[in-house]
């Protein structure tokens, strides 16, 4: 198992934003990771990645505890932030050549050429990220994802604000990189998850209300659109 959650959860004072849940995810699996505003999707994403504290429980990736071995997790795990927070002064190419030198990467400048192309940057590749478009911003927030190769890929609802044909290049890259990785994606889009996901959990509340493939949420639940069961079990 690349991901493996035990008993992990978060409060806020009295709030229990995510409530000791436990999953498992496969690597060359997409997992969708869904849940109505605020039912805990990016704490528990933030708690995957090391960046934030669980209050108890724990997240480790391909065997390394997230609070533990941090800098093995950052090693071979990528992560797009819900709102991507770039370096909007530096151009596209020196703000992935400065990641990919954090990184300690060998052949630099060649990741950052090759990162390029994979996300489609090419065109928007001089620019300043301050110039970009929402789209392209997303694209550098995926290079900066992606650019170490990493094994676990946490994508915090990675096609938001995206325009249609955005939308159709990111997910094929998307299904493209869950092909030898494994991907976690929040979405608020259901038509995605049929396009993307393998696996679907749906969160409620801090707590797991469905973990399953789509085909069995459709054959238990007797329903045929994921949007009636997400509505079934989470108002
Ligand atoms: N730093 C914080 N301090 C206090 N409460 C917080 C903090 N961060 C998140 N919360 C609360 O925890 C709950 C879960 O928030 P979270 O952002 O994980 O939800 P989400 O499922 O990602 O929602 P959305 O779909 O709207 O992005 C919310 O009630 C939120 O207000």
């Amino acid at each position: 198992m690349s991901i493996q959650v035990k008993g992990l959860a978060k409060h806020y004072g009295q709030q229990k934003a995510v409530d000791e849940i436990s999953f498992e995810a496969k690597p060359g699996k997409i997992l969708g990771f869904l849940g109505p505003n605020g039912a805990g999707k990016s704490t528990t994403m933030k708690m995957l990645t090391g960046y934030l504290k669980p209050t108890s429980g724990t997240a480790k990736l391909c065997g390394f505890d997230t609070q533990m071995d941090s800098l093995e997790v950052r090693r071979i795990m990528g992560y797009l932030p819900e709102n991507t927070p770039l370096y909007t002064d530096m151009y596209v190419q020196e703000f992935l050549l400065f990641v990919a030198n954090t990184y300690q990467l060998k052949d630099a400048a060649l990741r950052v050429k090759e990162t390029i192309e994979k996300v489609g940057l090419d065109p928007e590749q001089h620019k300043k990220i301050s110039m970009l478009s929402k789209g392209y911003r997303q694209r550098v927030g995926l290079a900066q994802a992606i650019i170490h190769q990493p094994k676990v890929l946490i994508l915090d609802e990675p096609t938001s604000g995206l325009d249609p044909n955005q939308l159709t290049d990111i997910r094929e890259l998307i299904k493209n990189l869950g092909k030898d990785k494994t991907v976690i994606l929040s979405t608020h889009i259901m038509q995605e998850v049929e396009a993307l996901c393998d696996e679907v959990i749906i969160i409620n509340k801090g707590k797991i209300v469905a973990n399953a493939t789509i085909t069995e949420l459709k054959n238990e639940h007797q329903m045929t659109s994921l949007e009636d069961i997400f509505r079934k079990l989470t108002s």
